[in-house]
């Protein structure tokens, strides 16, 4: 017994019933690649709606839906999962972990999941707020459920976890991390038998703050190599030091590793969180460990002293590809700093990198070590002045799956450019409990403030997929879209990629040269990657449909640049006999502009801003406006009244709909303040945005 059991062996074998998608990237090399090819180039013009399922989450929808046996298993917004007949759309089953609404803030980006595993008979997930659960895949009925975050992890005023990935499964082990590096967490992820639940070990991915053991598989490594690499008393002794694994996690049956896509550090500020000093280890790395105990056996280092939210959790994806005339088996990845990665898959040897994107943070990479060429200017925290920084904290590619073709060779990336202006808190580290705590001037990072840096800004922002030849590491060719924030990409045999955008299209294209083939209006922004799949010995592409996570969150208004879409939450599911026509019309025009209070107190609106910043634009949008996922709160009728806005804000009266009270964060005269600068600024842009509605794409011609 080689320990895979029955489901190990139908994934590694996953070629011989083609018409499953078993795990997240549908094989443990999660290349995205199925070789399903009853759709093809010839015949995908043809390609329609087959069904459709309405969610009853309308937020940023993520999950890669797994299908085995006919069924489809998707979860979705906050947290919730649905059994599907993967032919017809009829749900069979659905579970809600009923996560508390007022958690919704103690995650960065939006409450979104991105799918779940399956293992012998049951499916699992995690939940928001840090469990992970184990139902029966036939009835729905929970199995085991377990809290992931251990007591000891401090989940204090200035920490927070939160599960929004997909768990993976490797020999009889489920594997799950967390998120809440922009707040305050200390990275790790746990193994819990897949029957029992029983937790089997964990790994943290930084030091303990005074270098003791945890008593977990992490100790001896964290105290032999990594604590070295950190200074003794930073703010990360405090603050947890951040390297969450938030997204990737890979099982390899041919090197039988474990890949671990660490995250950013945390405070981001690296003079503050490491005094300036020290690689900070695992941060931005890959962390290969054994699946059976945990135990250390590479890592590989991407972005050393990150102090840009450079995570390295984007999707890691073996293959075998030729180098210099030898098969190697190696992890190809593309991580948020820009570039593309080969790395030996047993060793961890870096092979080579190239950037995928414009950077201009580093000017290559040390061709024997990979270490980056840092631009100077890029040490920010260092040298104490701003940083536009390309690629910003949202990275030249974030959790949109890439996807691998063994028929083109190429590797296709749903790249951005969104920049960042990187600038420091002064005057030392203050954190705020249930806030953002990065270390940076929340009053001035993000968006610049002048209106001719802002125009420069929406120019800058770009969306479009690289095919990118890794023999050659070089860009092959590319389709632009409208902007950031599209959604992640399969291929297929039939020599198809498919695709949905922020702007609401899903689409078709050539793998061998980019044409657009097909594409469908779904009317609402897709940022998920699609599925394909037999039910029935028939070919089907489905996607789930929904916009938002961090990038129109943080954007807000700004965000309407990748193409304006009111959110409307689905499943849809594609064939090339589809029946089900174009989806019902619903509101396209969003939150509509009304007409707001005309008097305001101007001495407040300063303050207002700040709280606004500190507290409200990592959702409500930057400078107070939406981008069409959560209320704009422009438009909120709780502002037209301080009591009526302070029980809201103040309060908690909307707690169950994921808006937390902050009368613990803030005085009811701070709360006023915020008030008072919604009402400026709904004054300031009730006419352009009433404007707005009367263009045909429903965008200000004026952004800002
Ligand atoms: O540092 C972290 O712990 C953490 C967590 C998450 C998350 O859990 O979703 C994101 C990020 N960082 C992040 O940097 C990021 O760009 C991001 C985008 C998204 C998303 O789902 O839209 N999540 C996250
Ligand atoms: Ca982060």
């Amino acid at each position: 017994d080689d320990g895979q059991g029955a489901t190990g062996e139908a994934i590694i074998h996953a070629d011989d019933h083609p018409g499953n998608w078993m795990t997240y990237g549908r094989t443990y090399s999660e290349q995205r690649y199925s070789p399903l090819d009853q759709i093809n180039r010839s015949n995908v013009g043809n390609l329609k709606l087959a069904w459709y399922l309405d969610l009853d989450t309308n937020r940023g929808q993520e999950g890669t839906p797994l299908v085995v046996d006919g069924v489809m298993y998707a979860t979705t917004n906050w947290s919730m999962m649905k059994a599907v007949d993967a032919a017809t759309g009829k749900l069979l089953w659905s579970y809600d972990p009923r996560v508390p609404g007022n958690i919704a803030d103690k995650g960065c980006c939006d409450t979104v999941n991105r799918g779940a595993a399956y293992w012998n008979g049951k499916v699992y997930f995690g939940t928001f707020d840090g469990r992970l659960i184990a139902l029966d895949a036939k009835t729905g009925k929970l199995v085991w459920s377990v809290n992931t975050i251990p007591p000891e992890a401090e989940l204090g005023k200035q920490r927070s976890y939160t599960v929004d990935g997909a768990p993976r499964i490797a020999k009889g082990r489920v594997i799950i991390g967390n998120g809440g590096s922009e707040f305050g967490a200390r990275g790790f992820v746990s193994a819990f038998d897949a029957e029992t639940g029983k937790l089997d070990w964990r790994f943290f991915t930084v030091p303990n703050p005074k270098n003791e053991p945890d008593h977990a598989a992490s100790d001896s490594v964290l105290m032999n190599k990594a604590y070295q690499t950190w200074s003794p008393t930073g703010a990360w002794t405090r603050q947890g030091g951040g390297g969450t694994v938030w997204d990737s996690i890979v099982y390899d049956p041919v090197s039988d590793l474990v890949y671990l896509g660490v995250g950013n550090g945390s405070p981001w500020n690296y003079k503050y969180r490491s005094e300036g000093k020290g690689d900070n280890l695992f941060l931005g790395s890959i962390v290969a460990l054994k699946p059976e105990t945990g135990e250390y056996v590479w890592h590989f280092q991407e972005t050393p002293m990150d102090q840009w939210d450079f995570t390295s959790v984007q999707q890691i994806m073996t293959l075998d590809l030729p180098i210099n005339g030898e098969t190697r088996h190696v992890i190809v990845h593309a991580p948020k700093n820009g570039f593309f990665y080969i790395i030996d898959a047993k060793t961890g040897e870096f092979i080579s990198g190239k950037n995928y994107v414009y950077v201009n943070w580093a000017s290559g990479l040390d061709p024997k070590t990979g270490r980056p060429i840092y631009n100077p200017d890029a040490l920010y925290t260092l040298t104490g002045k701003e940083w536009y920084g390309i690629p910003g904290d949202l990275g030249g590619h974030n959790f949109a799956a890439m996807a691998f073709s063994p028929k083109t060779g190429l590797v296709y990336i749903p790249a951005q450019q969104v920049p960042f202006l990187y600038t420091n808190q002064v005057g030392g580290f203050t954190p705020h409990p249930d806030s953002w705590n990065l270390g940076l001037d929340m009053n001035k990072v993000g968006i610049p403030d002048s209106p001719e840096a802002k125009q420069a800004f929406v120019k800058d922002l770009k969306g479009w997929i690289v095919a990118w030849d890794p023999q050659k590491q070089a860009e092959a060719w590319r389709v632009d879209h409208k902007g950031p924030w599209n959604g992640g990409i399969l291929a297929t045999g039939g020599d198809l990629l498919f695709q949905g955008l922020a702007n609401g299209e899903f689409h078709a294209y050539d793998a061998t040269n980019g044409s657009d083939l097909f594409h469908f209006a779904a009317d609402s922004g897709i940022i998920a990657p699609p599925v394909t799949y037999l039910a029935n010995g028939k070919q089907y592409v489905a996607v789930e449909v929904g916009w938002g996570g961090i990038y129109p969150f943080f954007l807000g208004g700004l965000a309407r640049t990748s193409g304006w879409t009111v959110n409307h939450s689905r499943i849809i599911a594609f064939s090339l006999d589809g029946k089900s026509g174009p989806l019902p019309k619903q509101n396209d025009q969003g939150f509509l502009p009304v007409k707001p209070p005309a008097q305001f107190d101007s001495k407040r609106t300063d303050n207002g801003y700040f709280q606004f910043q500190t507290y409200c634009a990592a959702c409500h949008g930057d400078n107070a406006e939406g981008a069409g996922v959560l209320p704009d709160l422009r438009w909120s009728g709780s502002i037209r009244h301080e009591d009526a806005f302070y029980n809201v804000v103040g309060r908690g009266a909307l707690t169950a709909y994921g808006m937390d009270r902050f009368d613990g964060n803030m005085n009811p005269t701070e709360i006023e303040d915020i008030r008072q600068f919604l009402i400026k600024r709904a004054n300031e842009t009730y006419q352009r945005e009433v404007d707005a509605r009367k263009n045909a794409d429903g965008i200000p011609e004026q952004l800002p």
